[in-house]
């Protein structure tokens, strides 16, 4: 199943609450948390205390992408702050594995992410652990950037990796997603999107529509043989 995973980091922070609400009723399967330390990028953005608040407001599925030089020092707080789905950075500092097999321990999905610059076969050897990979298809640090196209055989490799080995791993993509490319995007493997500037721009309920109606259709074409 192809899944939404919108990002609220081009939502309205002083309305977090209602703009997820409307994303999710609208349809979006994930609500997606951009973490951002100032660090491992170059941005500020959301700790464990707003993901804690998050919990409380909304039942979805917090898809929450830690953007971090440290995750070592913060996976408690994420993990306690009530995450569904806690992403490690291969880039990050410490060992990535031990970081996975500690979210899992918590009962936390877990996931590892790569930029565009890091080759895809980084994350064969991590792929049979894990419960999600996402590759980046911007530099990670702000919304509204345009999808690297380059990026797309990352997608196509690891669908096969996990395809031919029977793995249990969604593959998500996060990064410049628009209506236009994303028939390309889920064509080449991906099963959760994320997007940002193209759900929270404008039309919120709409836009979530406009993306699953995609999906709807791949899904009806690519089962239909
Ligand atoms: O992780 C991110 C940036 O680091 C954002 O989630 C991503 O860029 C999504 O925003 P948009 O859909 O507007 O490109």
């Amino acid at each position: 199943m192809i899944k939404l995973s919108p990002s609220i980091l081009s939502a309205d922070f002083a309305n977090l609450q209602r703009d997820i609400a409307v994303a999710v009723d609208a349809g979006a399967e994930y609500v997606h948390v951009d973490c951002m330390d100032g660090h491992f990028v170059p941005n500020l953005t959301i700790g464990a205390p707003v993901v804690k608040a998050l919990r409380k407001a909304t039942d979805a599925v917090l898809d929450v992408h830690l953007m971090i030089a440290n995750p070592d020092q913060y996976l408690d707080d994420f993990i306690k702050a009530g995450s569904d789905i806690i992403t490690v950075h291969y880039e990050s500092n410490g060992d990535t594995l031990a970081q996975v097999r500690k979210i899992k321990e918590a009962g936390v999905r877990a996931c590892v992410s790569i930029k565009p610059g890091t080759p895809a076969d980084v994350l064969l050897p991590l792929l049979p652990e894990l419960d999600m990979v996402l590759i980046m298809t911007v530099e990670p640090g702000f919304g509204g950037q345009g999808y690297i196209d380059a990026c797309t055989d990352k997608i196509r490799a690891i669908r096969k990796a996990i395809d031919e080995n029977g793995y249990q791993c969604e593959l998500e993509i996060d990064g410049g997603a628009k209506l236009t490319n994303t028939p390309d995007i889920v064509a080449a493997g991906a099963n959760v999107i994320v997007a940002g500037s193209a759900v929270f721009g404008g039309d919120i309920a709409g836009n979530v529509k406009g993306f699953k109606k995609i999906f709807d259709e791949f899904e009806n074409n690519y089962f239909a043989f």
